[in-house]
């Protein structure tokens, strides 16, 4: 068990951590029918796309301000809970706007929730801005325009997340170049729908300091060296790996390889009620399932706090705090 061991998340999507229960109170608030996407109490999807859609329909319950901070405190409380002293969220103003709520109260409400957390439990956070890829270069680069305005101090980074099979990393080449320009940290998905050669793509089109998830890197071993040698930094969620059948079971999952390999790896829950994990489910399955030592453990939580985006004072009390 890891009840016991300090945590710290680098990805996980906050839409996707709402719990069923949380969406069937705002489904009630809203007079909404939520029978197509919660079967007894769990989300219901099949596969990349049917969860995409069971997504973006449980996103579509938070209509507000109040809403999106009860969410962000809700999820942080949990985390803060389990041991886990940082978390980022990926957060996607695309939602706010689809809602009508708009993308600057969009960050306002999840900014609240993240002090009220702060101030309830101490848990540091920030909020990385995600483009959605299946939306589009053009989307993309109207995400990161308005990233790079750096609305909100919380806002720390820049992702590309959604459907990894659509377009090319090239075609997102200019939305990053805005969103480095402007001093963000980047992060992108690669290496989970695709194989080895997306991850690639985002080292030579990005130059990110990190990959969300990257684990498709194991299918070509100079790849791995790269970026053990460049010491980028890996956001790896076996759970949802798992859920998502990218690899068929944990004792398939390239974890441990990637480790031994000298690859940076770092434990994250991505979307975790969707795939029936948490973050600290996931700290428990790299330790009772996998194998590895707390040592092993506590380095790759080290590393998340080396990896996180966020100003030098705060990375070295959060050191601090381990
Ligand atoms: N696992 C995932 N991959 C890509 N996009 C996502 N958006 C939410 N979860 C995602
Ligand atoms: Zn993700």
């Amino acid at each position: 068990m890891t009840a016991h061991l300090k945590k710290a998340e680098l990805h996980c999507h906050i839409e996707g951590a709402t719990p069923p229960e949380l969406a069937l109170l705002q489904a009630e608030k809203y007079g909404l029918d939520t029978s197509e996407i919660i079967a007894d109490r769990a989300y219901v999807w099949a596969d990349f796309t049917s969860f995409v859609k069971c997504y973006d329909a449980v996103a579509s319950l938070f209509r507000t301000q109040e809403d999106y901070a009860l969410l962000a405190e809700t999820y942080l409380t949990e985390l803060a809970e389990a041991g886990t002293i940082y978390s980022e969220i990926i957060v996607s103003p695309d939602h706010g706007n689809t809602i009508g709520l708009g993308a600057d109260a969009y960050l306002e409400g999840l900014a609240a929730g993240m002090e009220a957390a702060k101030a309830k439990t101490g848990i540091e956070s920030r909020m990385l801005i995600t483009g959605i890829r299946h939306l589009g270069p053009e989307s993309v680069v109207r995400t990161a325009e308005f990233a790079a305005k750096r609305e909100h101090a919380l806002v720390t980074g820049f992702n590309l997340a959604g459907e990894e099979r659509m377009h090319s990393v090239a075609d997102f080449a200019r939305a990053f170049d805005i969103v480095r320009d402007a001093g963000l940290g980047l992060t992108i998905h690669a290496g989970e729908l695709s194989g080895a050669f997306s991850v690639r793509d985002a080292l030579n089109h990005v130059r990110p300091s990190r990959i969300s998830h990257g684990v498709r890197a194991i299918e070509d071993a100079d790849l791995v060296k790269r970026i053990a040698d460049e010491r980028v930094v890996l956001e790896v969620c076996p759970g949802s790996n798992i859920s998502l059948q990218v690899f068929p079971d944990f004792g398939s999952h390239p974890l441990r390889a990637l480790h031994e390999a000298g690859v940076r790896v770092t434990l994250n829950s991505d979307d975790p009620p969707f795939f029936h994990t948490s973050l600290a489910q996931e700290y428990d399955i790299a330790s009772s399932v996998m194998g590895f030592e707390d040592d092993d453990i506590n380095g790759m939580t080290r590393t998340a706090i080396e990896a996180a985006f966020v100003d030098e004072a705060t990375r070295q009390a959060l050191i601090s705090r381990l």
